[in-house]
């Protein structure tokens, strides 16, 4: 948070009011004992419960000491106190409420449920409890306050950190090989900062509060000394001889309470985030190669054989959003995964780089990635492996980043965990990743927070970040999405010079056919969490999946009609929980008969071309040839001089419309599409 931060918030009434009264209060606090310490506690036999005096504006108590002087004396005492319960409640609350993310899935549902039932108690009955327990006295309650607060901020904490644990950021730390601790501190807690120091604050208050209920009922602060819930004790035994005596020190928790509110809220508005502690980063794993060696295809980087994921179902039971995939990646290889949304595209993507949900069950008859089978191994095996061998790029790259850290500091991450390298080698290696990936100016730009770049900027930040260690595989997930046109088609060159450079396979997830058809040297189709085609891009002219060819149909190009409706594949893809017996294509599909009510397995077509249909179609689609060019993965072949398509949500690339019976209502056999 910046000086030009703090000046606004200060500007702001809220802000300037929180800020006045809590220097006052602390002034008070500081210099009130000294000042008065021994005069507040000087009895007058002569002057006994007296009430307002030119002497004592606020009267004297039973022994005739100032209630003035008492109740400015009290302030050190009371927020001492009430601070420091907050602290208790804080730490507490915070490491319960990070418990769930350190621990694994079962001992961290424990927790939970521990916390949430701590939260159905009422906070004041829980502080009386453990006041009893830690007993009567100053100590007692602090530690009782600060408890009973505890299960409530620590439910603050669980939701947020839950919330922010989806971040695809996390999941690049993750990919990173960041471990839990690391994790917690770095990217989770610094980025929930500003709901816990609002919390935190109002929670003072309460505390204060709290006190005071605590010590007028006996049970906090003990005689001879007091704070202002005992004086407003004591106060309240003669509130009809004199009312001062009580509404005082009532006045004075009142004030105080506002100010930590107040404070709280103008915290709100100026503080986002705050870069954390700095630690050692932990001692690398061992090498997860010597764990595992891939028996599989000698250049494969990627074998998936069976891949299901599945979540536990409402009604019980499971459902498989991604049900029996198989994919082999070669190295140096660039596969194109595309299907509708809904598919289980980036779950199978998750699944491969061990991302997937905590409520997700992975299992396979076969996963390896990069020489390495990951399912079934330790986490710290799996970092290892994800963290040098598999880089992520994600859709979004708003969210790809840790907005609390400066881009350089993130990239260098990687490097620190994985090869101990000191600060200054790992940020000098960012800043030389980030002028890979031609961010101009990378020693600035490495300084600078995430949401000081572009989208387009962030994007090709995310794949240097994937270039800080050397991947054997790197998985785009609709990595141009989120981009305007011109940025996306910067962004595809770079990762296609990135694949050429580092020989680096490349898994490409798009729902746009076009740009996979460009930028990818072969295709896999999924539909409903299986794959139904598989194809170099040579031969996307000879789909056989009717799925495939509708996809490509619904490509719109220059010579749509403008007039006319896009093209859609009618129907909708089934729910994962309810897909039919068969050929899951079939309720939308023209060729369909009694035969598609058996699942069909995937099939050879055509070498190199497996396709899972009962009725493999085999007339050609009228394709433009320039657009596919024969298989062949040549990049200057495949994308031309011009470098990649626009690819947008127009769709429009070199891959030009196709007619496909199926949906060609100017075909002989043209039912059931729309043009
Ligand atoms: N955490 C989850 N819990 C339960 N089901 C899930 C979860 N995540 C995904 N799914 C299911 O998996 C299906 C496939 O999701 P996935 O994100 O892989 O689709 P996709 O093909 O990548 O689509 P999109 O292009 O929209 O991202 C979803 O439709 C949903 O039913």
């Amino acid at each position: 948070m910046g000086r030009d931060q703090w000046r606004a918030a200060l500007r702001n009434p809220v802000g300037a009011v929180a800020a006045g009264l809590l220097v006052v209060l602390a002034i008070l606090a500081v210099v009130a004992p000294i000042l008065w310490g021994d005069a507040a506690e000087e009895t007058d036999p002569a002057a006994l419960s007296q009430g307002s005096t030119s002497e004592h504006p606020l009267g004297t108590d039973a022994l005739g000491r100032d209630i003035m002087l008492r109740v400015l004396v009290a302030t050190r005492y009371s927020l001492g106190l009430a601070l420091l319960a907050t602290a208790i409640c804080v730490v507490a609350g915070v490491l319960l409420g990070v418990l769930p993310a350190v621990l694994g899935r079962r001992a961290g549902r424990l927790v939970t449920a521990a916390v949430n039932l701590a939260v159905a108690f009422p906070g004041l009955l829980l502080a009386l409890f453990f006041a009893v327990i830690f007993g009567v006295g100053a100590r007692g309650a602090v530690l009782a306050i600060g408890l009973a607060g505890a299960p409530s901020f620590a439910r603050l904490v669980q939701t947020n950190v839950a919330a922010v644990a989806g971040r695809d950021y996390v999941a690049a730390a993750r990919v990173a090989g960041v471990g839990r601790f690391r994790l917690v501190a770095r990217h989770l807690l610094p980025n929930i900062g500003e709901p816990l120091v609002v919390n935190a604050t109002v929670m003072a208050g309460t505390a204060l509060l709290a006190f005071a209920g605590l010590s007028f009922l006996g049970l906090g602060v003990q005689p001879p000394a007091y704070d202002w819930g005992r004086l407003l004790g004591e106060g309240l035994d003669r509130i009809y001889i004199n009312p001062a005596a009580a509404l005082a020190p009532g006045v004075a928790v009142v004030v105080a309470g506002l100010a930590f509110t107040l404070l709280g809220e103008s915290i709100a508005q100026v503080v986002g985030v705050r870069a954390v502690r700095r630690r050692r980063p932990p001692a690398a794993d061992e090498p997860a190669a010597a764990l595992a060696r891939a028996a599989a295809e000698p250049d494969a980087v990627l074998v998936a054989d069976d891949l299901r994921v599945g979540f536990p179902a409402p009604g019980g039971g499971w459902t498989h959003p991604v049900d029996g995939v198989g994919l082999t990646v070669r190295r140096g290889e660039t596969v194109g995964i595309v299907g509708e949304s809904g598919s289980g595209k980036s779950l199978t993507a998750l699944a491969v780089a061990q991302l997937a949900p905590d409520s997700a069950h992975v299992t396979a008859q076969r996963l390896e990635v990069a020489g390495v089978a990951p399912l079934g191994r330790a986490d710290a095996e799996v970092r290892e492996l994800l963290g040098t061998k598999v880089a992520m790029v994600f859709q979004d790259p708003m969210t790809s980043f840790n907005p609390s850290m400066r881009v350089g500091r993130q990239l260098a991450e990687v490097t620190r965990v994985h090869e101990r390298q000191g600060r200054r080698a790992a940020l000098a290696r960012a800043v030389d990743r980030l002028r890979t990936v031609r961010v101009p100016a990378p020693e600035r730009r490495a300084h600078q927070y995430p949401h000081e770049f572009s989208g387009g900027m962030r994007q090709r930040a995310m794949i240097a970040m994937g270039l800080m260690s050397t991947p054997e595989l790197i998985i785009a997930d609709e990595p141009t999405t989120a981009l305007d046109v011109t940025v996306q088609r910067q962004v595809l060159r770079l990762l296609e010079d990135v694949q050429a450079e580092t020989g680096a396979a490349v898994v490409l997830i798009s729902h746009d056919i076009a740009v996979v058809g460009q930028l990818c040297e072969r295709v896999v189709v999924m539909y409903a969490g299986r794959v139904v085609e598989e194809l170099p891009v040579g031969r996307l002219g000879a789909a056989a999946h009717p799925y495939t060819r509708a996809l490509l149909a619904s490509v719109p190009d220059l010579a749509t009609d403008r007039d006319r409706p896009l093209a859609t594949i009618p129907g909708r893809p089934p729910d994962p929980a309810d897909r039919p017996e068969g050929c899951a294509f079939a309720p939308r599909c023209e060729f369909a008969d009694d035969a598609c009510r058996v699942r069909p397995g995937l099939a050879a077509v055509a070498p190199d071309q497996r396709a899972a249909c009962w009725h493999p179609r085999t007339q050609p689609l009228d394709l433009a040839l320039d657009a596919v060019p024969g298989g062949s993965c040549d990049t200057d072949r495949r994308w031309g001089a011009e470098g990649p398509p626009e690819p947008s949500v127009q769709g429009v690339g070199r891959l030009e419309r196709v007619r496909d019976p199926l949906h060609d209502p100017t075909s002989d056999r043209g039912a059931g599409g729309q043009a």
